[in-house]
This record gives C-alpha cells, structure tokens and sequence, in this order.
C-alpha cells in the first residue's frame, strides 16, 4: 500500500523534487540501514492472552493521539502539494495525531495551526539567539504544545542527488516562513556547529514548553539530554539525511532505552513503514515513532486525504499487528516479543 503510494507521489512529482524528498547522505547507506533494520526483526507473538478490545490511543505531554504514530518534521511540503502543509495537518488531525511542523515549512505556522490539530514546533537553532527566541514565541503564540531541537546539523548532509540536480533552492514564491525576520526579510537558514549543550540550558529558561531533543543515537548523549532536562528524546539520524554510516536507528534503540531508564520517553524515527515496525520500536522500549517520508508521499499523491490514508493504514496495521502478537495495548509490549534479528 505504501509502496503504491510512494509510486503516485513519484509519478506526481518533479524529479528533482522527489530527489530532494527520497534521498539520504552520501552513499545512502543510513538511509537504507534503517528500513533493513526493521526487516532484519523477527517477532515472537504470544497467544491466547489479549483478550478484549484493543486501545492505541497513547497520551504525551498531555495530548492524547489516537496512536504512537506522530508526523516527523519535513521541509517544504508546498513542493509536494499546492496546500503544502495546511494539507500535512488537515490529514495529521484527521487521523487523530501531532504534526510536528517543520522550522524549513513553506506555510506560517499561524496558518497551519488554523487546521485545528495539535501541533509541535521543530527548530534547528539560529546563532542569533534573539531571533531564535522569537521563532520560538511565535511557536508557542500558535499553540504548538512542545518544541522539538534539532541536534544531528552542525552541518548539512551531503546529499548527492540534490546536487547532482542543481536543486539548491526553492522556486520563486515558496519561502522558509519561520525565516522571516521583522522587517519582512527571509533569512538563510543556518546549521549551526556552535550548537552545545549551554544553548539546550538557555532554550529552556527561553520557553516553558517541553523540549523534545531530535537526532541522537548514542546512550552517553540520551543521558546528557536527561541531565539537561528535556522532557523526551528522539532517536533519529535524520532518514539518512546527515551522518552516512550511522547507526540504525532501531538499532541504537536499546543501548539508549537502557541509559534513559524510564526518565523521560523515547520517541524514534527513521524507516518506520508498516504495523510490524511500529510494534518492534515499541516492544524495544520507544513510546512513539514519528513517520517522516510515507506522510510525504501521501501528501504529494492526494494532499490531506493521502496524508490521512499514511496515518489511518500504519495505525490500523499497527492494531492488527497488536492482536497478532498478543497485546492488547502499546504498554502491553515488552523486548521478549522481539525474537532475532536475520
Ligand atoms: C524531505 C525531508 C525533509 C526533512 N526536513 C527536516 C527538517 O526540516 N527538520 C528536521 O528536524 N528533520 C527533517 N527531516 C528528518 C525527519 O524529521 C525524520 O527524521 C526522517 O524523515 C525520518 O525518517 P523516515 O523518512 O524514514 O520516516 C527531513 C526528512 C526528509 C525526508
Ligand atoms: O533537514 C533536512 O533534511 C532538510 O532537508 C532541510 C532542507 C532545507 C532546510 C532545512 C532542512
């Protein structure tokens, strides 16, 4: 079904553009690492026990979302679709999720906001502190109810396809809208390698809205994030996007689950593209995945109803999974149910 899907937004799309969706860094490896990691899984169900109704429905800081299935933050989805991201969150919302709407989105978050789901708010940190922390503001003005840092980008990727597209910008009339300074002007956005863990410590006296730190995979650094105090972590190695050769992020899933020893969730992104990928994340200890590319293809295909088709096929595989493996609930999963990896 997704494979479909993905062949639409193809079919639909400007081949440099699907490029730019599709690719990962380098020689890709990462990229297909993390879909081959969670094939490489193999489950161990357990029968006769989960009798009764099922409930995915799964709470975090405070918003209830019909599954732990989020929407990853991915740049300019008006390249993908004319409704870009207003379609991204009609969809998220009607299949009862959080967008986490990207610092790169080619719609201001005020107007998507106006779809009415819950939101976060992505933010790769600027080296002008004072515009970061209006980006910020404008963040929570909006409503978006947690800020998730990005932390993988000191550089960008080198992403070959792109270059070998010439795709360097975005077409006249689409801009980076949290870019924009007061006077109107759209800044350059900028991958900071000053990034350290000082900016996490000022970003919290900057907003009172739980931080999320997105893109680590080693355990010494989960548990610097919990000393820092953010409020989850988010195993993730951008799809491929930054370092080539990293690790899985399935694969660095246990080792920082281990390190964070239930102080805060750990979320995890990156290959997740059916029911059974779900299950084994949260079997080995994640408390919700996000899903970045199968959303962007439901987007480019058929706009919000293909983005509400993403969501509503990976929780509705997900419920069977459950059944099939005998659980009755996310919590109900445990690392036994993971059997080998082949
Ligand atoms: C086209 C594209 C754009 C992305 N843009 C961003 C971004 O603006 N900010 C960010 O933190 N991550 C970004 N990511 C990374 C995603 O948030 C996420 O980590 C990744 O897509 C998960 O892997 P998956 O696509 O296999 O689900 C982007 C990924 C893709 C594919
Ligand atoms: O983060 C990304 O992967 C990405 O593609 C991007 C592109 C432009 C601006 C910011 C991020």
């Amino acid at each position: 079904m997704l494979t479909e899907l993905a062949a639409r937004a193809r079919a639909r799309l400007d081949p440099a553009h699907w490029d730019f969706f599709a690719g990962g860094a380098g020689d890709e490896r990462t990229l297909r690492a993390n879909e081959e990691a969670f094939q490489r899984l193999r489950l161990l169900p357990r029968v006769l026990r989960a009798t009764g109704p099922r409930d995915l429905r799964t709470t975090l800081f405070g918003t209830e979302l019909s599954a732990p299935l989020l929407v990853a933050p991915t740049a300019f989805h008006r390249l993908a679709h004319p409704d870009g991201e207003l379609a991204t969150a009609r969809g998220a919302a009607a299949a009862g999720t959080v967008l986490v709407v990207s610092m790169a989105a080619t719609t201001p978050v005020e107007d998507i906001a106006a779809a009415g789901g819950p939101l976060w708010f992505q933010l790769y940190p600027q080296p002008d502190l004072e515009f970061t922390a209006a980006v910020v503001r404008r963040a929570e003005r909006a409503g978006c109810r947690a800020l998730v840092v990005t932390v993988d980008s000191p550089v960008f990727g080198r992403r070959e396809r792109d270059r070998r597209n010439g795709f360097t910008d975005l077409p006249a009339g689409l801009v980076c809208e949290h870019l924009r300074d007061g006077t109107g002007r759209v800044r350059d956005i900028v991958m900071d390698a000053d990034l350290g863990w000082e900016r996490i410590d000022w970003l919290r006296g900057v907003t009172g809205l739980p931080i999320v730190l997105k893109g680590l995979l080693h355990p010494a650094d989960a548990l610097l994030a919990v000393e820092h105090g953010v409020s989850a972590v988010l195993v993730s190695n951008h799809g491929g996007r930054q370092l080539d050769g990293a690790v899985a992020t399935v694969d660095a899933l246990p080792a920082v689950v281990k390190a964070v020893g239930g102080q805060v969730p750990v979320l995890l992104d990156g290959g997740i593209r059916c029911g059974a990928d779900i299950l084994a994340a949260l079997a080995l200890g994640a408390g919700a995945v996000l899903v970045g590319r199968p959303v962007l293809w439901g987007l480019a295909a058929a706009g919000a109803d293909g983005v509400r088709q993403v969501l509503d096929l990976l929780r509705e595989d997900l419920d069977r999974a459950l059944a099939l493996a005998g659980a009755r609930r996310p919590a109900d999963l445990t690392g036994d149910l993971v059997a080998a990896r082949c």
